[in-house]
């Protein structure tokens, strides 16, 4: 490869996030993938646990340690676990890399709310206020030239793509905010659980975390943020049988009258130079599907005259806007290059 391509590694490459970061960044023009890291498998090919990556990814994975990333690497994901990235984060900056976190321990502000809700030590406040939150349509500015991007969640990118429009607007009541979401099992990670055990979850549907998600935080921080006064949601998820891709459902009361053709027009102004997010037309409605495998989040609304509230709904591929895709949008933000460098794939279909 081109010693003039940008050096990166990863660390967490043996888990979904990780893996899609490869996916990705090989077909990435810019980029030169120099260290595939694992903290219990160092020293092993990758392609022992990823047999789809034979032929394609020849390296070893490394050890955890920072130094060594450093020496081959100019910027670094961390596609690890909360309260793991916490740790790590803070050697990877010191020794001198660009980090792209993908986990929850550096978006939200509030150290103390963190803590209530991750039930992890938050990290220090200085680096909380350093850290960018990469939601890129919104934040998109602040991301070019940073160092340190904290990637937003999978269930709050869709969300908030979905609600920022109209409440930046004033077209809906930031008191009345529902939100209904529902993933595929591979938002938990490649670990295995009883939640999503093939005969736990096959031909089933789960609610789970009620009024206890840790991604309500991140949502209201946000919207907190675009309403100019605090919000608070009520944000109810669940694991359906399916491997990627969100929904979210949200509902919210209308303040004035809109017609749908108004809110695509809103939503189209809003998102105008932003090749991710597609609104559909009025009465369309988007499906997981149409975004599988992508960095696409889709729109769709109608409007309730009967009751006065507004639906939206929003889907995205959980593992691709939700995490390693929007990463790599943040790194093409960040070094200046096109948004969407890399990432212009069509969605898997069907
Ligand atoms: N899956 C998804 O849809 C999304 C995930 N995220 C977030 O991205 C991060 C990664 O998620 P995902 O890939 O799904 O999770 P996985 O559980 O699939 O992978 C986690 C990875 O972290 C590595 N890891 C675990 N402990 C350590 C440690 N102490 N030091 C270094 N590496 C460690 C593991 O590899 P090894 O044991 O080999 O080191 C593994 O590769 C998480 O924070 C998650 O919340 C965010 C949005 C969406
Ligand atoms: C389906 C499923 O289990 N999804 C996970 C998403 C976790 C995640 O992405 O965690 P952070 O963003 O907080 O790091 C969950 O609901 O907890």
């Amino acid at each position: 490869m081109s010693g003039e391509k940008l050096k990166v590694a990863i660390v967490g490459s043996t888990g979904y996030g990780g893996v899609e970061l490869i996916r990705f960044l090989l077909g990435h023009p810019e980029v030169e993938i120099t260290s595939v890291i694992s903290s219990s498998s160092s020293g092993l090919p990758i392609t022992d646990g990823f047999p789809h990556l034979s032929e394609i990814v020849l390296q070893n994975l490394e050890a955890v340690d920072p130094q060594a990333i450093a020496e081959k690497a100019d910027v670094v994901f961390t596609a690890t676990p909360s309260g793991v990235s916490g740790k790590l984060v803070p050697e990877l900056l010191a020794a001198g890399l660009k980090v792209i976190d993908l986990s929850g321990d550096f978006r939200i502000k509030d150290g103390a709310v963190y803590e209530t809700w991750y039930k992890h030590e938050a990290p220090a406040a200085e680096l909380l206020e350093q850290a960018i939150y990469g939601l890129a349509e919104l934040n998109g500015d602040a991301v070019k030239g940073s160092e340190f991007i904290s990637n937003p969640g999978c269930y709050p990118t869709a969300t908030l793509l979905g609600l920022i429009p109209a409440l930046d607007a004033g077209w809906i009541d930031p008191k009345s905010i529902i939100i209904d979401a529902k993933s595929g099992v591979s938002g938990a990670g490649r670990g295995t659980s009883l939640m999503t055990h093939y005969a736990e979850i096959n031909e089933n549907l789960k609610v789970y975390k009620v009024n206890k998600h840790q991604h309500i935080p991140e949502v209201e921080q946000c919207l907190s943020q675009i309403a100019g006064e605090p919000v608070t949601v009520t944000f109810t998820t669940h694991l359906v049988p399916m491997t990627r891709g969100i929904m979210t459902t949200m509902y919210a009361g209308l303040i004035g009258t809109h017609t749908e053709a108004e809110l695509v027009e809103l939503y189209r102004h809003y998102y105008e130079g932003r090749p991710f997010v597609r609104v559909r037309e009025a009465g369309k409605w988007p499906a997981t599907k149409e975004v599988f495998g992508s960095n696409y989040c889709d729109i769709g609304f109608a409007v309730d005259e009967r009751t006065g509230r507004l639906t939206i709904v929003s889907v995205i591929d959980n593992v691709v806007k939700g995490a390693a895709g929007q990463a790599i949008q943040n790194l093409n933000l960040m070094m200046g290059w096109d948004e969407t460098t890399g990432l212009l794939l069509s969605p898997v279909y069907p």
